[in-house]
């Protein structure tokens, strides 16, 4: 990143010639190729951005084309960041695009591969990736600019190592889940029967074994809670454990029960799961009288009164018709196109839900036997027809017997899939406001970093709420201590020595604790004989021999020491080279070594303790109303003599922000003024090409 320089001023800066030239000069890596992605590289190259990477490990869907502009389709099927790169170098032939197709997360995009950017841009959609990009960005020492979009809404945060609060800094909303037992019992609104389809029966008919097992011992924990609460006081929910246990016990069943039998026909074999989910389960359910004394009991549904047998000949003539197109190479409709159910909008009937169950039950075994995500190993997927298909008429179903609204095929893909409609505006909009905070960056107008919220309704007649950052959480459990980089020998440095040279010796750690994966080592008091045994049978082992996979090149090994309230991590890179010079002591550690520990009366630190909110934000939530002025246009701006910054929860719950002072004044949003400026101005040759590619012509 470029060194800080106290007379470059936002926006002036961006007039200027060294600002154009860091511009062109700079190296960008962009983690995602998909919504805000495609905008994120088609923003950059129009803002005179010329060296890029991008990551993404994703195929092009045709569901992505009405918004990721970069694909058309044709490309549905081949790899989103390869497709992307090969788009923007025709849009921009003097740009320079590296694409991988690969995921992040892959040891081969370590500290040093991070440490070659000036920025790290993400585009992504999940938690985990974003963690672990911002954790790379911090042992690099590389800014992070961060976004998320969600329908209407939008966010960009800027993350600099030791100025701002990294990704992880405030502790994150975790999804939501549901109880086993509601799902599996007592189900009462149309998102229990859904997850129920999705996650338990589908999972059980055609997913991997593991997956189920793991749900089924979720239940016996929750079984167990809810007992446990019943010994303490005795109360309702102690019974409603018992009756919950009984439940389980009244539709308890080998495994076995839901696999295909030898010879048995696919759709006999539907119709058998059929009446055993949908009947003698409901029935058995029934019977455990504890669980309706409060709800109604559901109602049994019988295939025999359902599907009379004409019904059942329409289902077995649309999955013959199926087999043969997929015999004869050609695209296999949907099981409810099958059975001419072409709006996704309109509810089915329950005859309808039934045939559509059936087919799809029927379909996966006659056409998914042999794919590597076939039965046995599929897991729920909103982009296969076939699994919205079958969830949407078991859950119906489902629903029905418990008296529960139904859902259209729309709706039920919308809650399965976690669906929040993106909106192309709202990711071109949030990738105009990434692309000047990277801007930003590199001018080294630090001051001038901005985090900003997308809001769905304007708030003081503004759209975008910018908020100052907040400096680091020092109870951060990534960024609140220190990340060290430790090139070492995976494969020859044992435990022990790992232990004594690095962990005691180094880092004056009395009794470690290690942590990283699947692995776990601890010293000190009060572990039982038989863990003393196992652990000290791993210290003849090298690192890359551990248990949980080894410790091995991009392994981040948490180091803790509870007796000093102290931990950090290390970021291990397996060298086999390391000479006697620059390693006496077989290994090299970098980065700046720990602080102290922490005073005793504080939260222990690294202990994997949730990161505590920063206590300044509640501090300073009157202070920042009051920095707030009306201007004569009656726009809200925040009066920038009153450095209190105002909290996230200011723009997040009251959304009470305006823009500061050097922002506010045109009204507009940084991209038009970034325009205006006309710093990254790549002349744009208006000439298209065949396709209608605008190219940007750098002469
Ligand atoms: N670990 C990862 N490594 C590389 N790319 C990732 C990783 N995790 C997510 N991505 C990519 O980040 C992008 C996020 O884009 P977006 O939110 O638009 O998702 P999408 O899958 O294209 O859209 P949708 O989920 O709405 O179908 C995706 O293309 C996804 O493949
Ligand atoms: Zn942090």
């Amino acid at each position: 990143m470029a060194a800080e320089t106290p007379t470059a001023t936002w926006p002036s800066v961006l007039r200027t010639k060294e600002l154009q030239h860091k511009i062109r000069t700079a190296k960008v890596l962009c983690v995602g190729a998909g919504g805000i992605g495609c905008e994120l590289l088609k923003t950059l190259v129009c803002s005179g951005f010329r060296t890029i990477e991008v990551i993404d490990l994703d195929t092009i869907e045709t569901s992505n084309l009405n918004r990721q502009f970069l694909f058309r389709k044709q490309h549905v099927g081949h790899s989103k960041a390869n497709t992307a790169a090969q788009v923007i170098k025709r849009i921009c032939p003097a740009a320079s695009i590296t694409a991988y197709h690969a995921n992040i997360k892959e040891s081969r995009f370590d500290v040093d591969f991070f440490r070659s950017f000036d920025l790290v841009l993400n585009g992504l959609d999940n938690l985990e990736a974003r963690r672990h990009v911002n954790r790379l960005c911090l042992a690099a020492e590389r800014p992070l600019v961060e976004s998320g979009t969600a329908g209407y809404l939008g966010q960009v945060s800027v993350h600099l190592k030791g100025r701002t609060e990294c990704f992880e800094c405030q502790p994150k909303a975790a999804p939501k889940t549901y109880p086993i037992c509601t799902l599996r019992n007592t189900p009462d609104k149309p998102i229990h029967t859904i997850v129920w389809s999705k996650d338990l029966l589908f999972n059980r008919l055609f997913g991997r074994p593991e997956a189920i097992s793991d749900l089924d011992e979720q239940a016996q924990r929750e079984e167990g809670q809810q007992q446990q609460a019943a010994e303490a006081n005795g109360a309702a929910e102690g019974e409603e454990g018992g009756a919950a246990a009984a439940a389980t016990a009244a539709v308890a069943e080998d495994p076995s029960f839901y696999l295909r039998r030898d010879g048995e026909d696919s759709l006999d074999y539907a119709s058998r799961i059929f009446e055993r989910v949908y009947a003698t389960d409901i029935e058995r359910l029934c019977g455990v009288k504890e669980l309706w004394e409060k709800r109604a009991p559901p109602k049994p549904l019988r295939l025999g009164e359902l599907l009379p047998e004409a019904e059942l000949t329409t289902v077995r003539s649309a999955l013959a018709g199926a087999k043969e197109a997929a015999g004869a190479g050609s695209k296999v409709p949907s099981a409810s196109r099958a059975l001419g159910l072409n709006n996704a909008s309109q509810k089915w009937t329950l005859s309808q839900n039934a045939s559509v169950l059936l087919l799809a039950t029927a379909l996966y075994h006659e056409l998914r036997k042999d794919e590597a995500s076939g039965v046995g190993s599929a897991s729920f997927d909103k982009d296969d027809d076939l699994a919205v298909d079958f969830v949407t008429a078991a859950s119906n179903l489902r629903s029905i017997c418990y008296g529960i609204p139904e859902q259209s095929l729309f709706d039920a893909k919308g809650m399965a899939g976690n669906i929040i409609h993106a909106i192309a505006t709202t990711n071109a909009i949030i990738s105009g406001l990434i692309v000047t905070e990277a801007i930003k960056l590199l001018a080294g107008c630090v001051e001038s970093l901005r985090n900003t919220f997308l809001n769905e309704f304007p708030v003081s007649k503004r759209q975008l709420v910018v908020v100052r950052m907040e400096p680091p959480n020092k109870k951060c459990m990534v960024c609140g201590k220190t990340q060290l980089t430790l090139r070492i020998n995976t494969e020859t440095t044992t435990l022990a020595s790992l232990l004594s040279g690095v962990i005691k010796k180094r880092l004056a750690v009395n009794t470690p604790n290690l942590l990283a994966g699947g692995f776990l080592y601890e010293e000190g008091e009060g572990l039982e004989e038989d863990e003393v045994e196992a652990y000290a049978a791993m210290l003849t082992k090298t690192l890359a021999q551990l248990p949980g996979g080894g410790l091995r090149h991009g392994t981040i090994l948490t180091v803790q020491d509870q007796s000093q309230h102290f931990g950090v991590e290390l970021i291990l890179v397996h060298t086999d080279d390391l000479k006697e010079e620059e390693a006496p002591e077989g290994f090299v550690l970098e980065g700046s070594l720990p602080e102290p520990a922490a005073p005793p009366q504080e939260a222990p630190e690294g202990q994997g303790a949730a990161p505590v909110q920063a206590p300044a934000a509640a501090a300073t939530a009157g202070r920042a109303k009051e920095a707030v002025k009306e201007t004569d246009d009656g726009v809200l701006v925040l009066d920038d003599d009153d450095e209190e910054e105002a909290p996230r929860q200011a723009a997040t719950k009251s959304r009470k922000r305006g823009l500061d002072e050097g922002e506010a004044e045109d009204g507009s949003e940084p991209d038009a003024k970034r325009a205006k400026g006309g710093a990254p101005a790549a002349a744009v040759a208006a000439a298209g090409d065949d396709d209608g590619v605008i190219m940007i012509d750098d002469d």
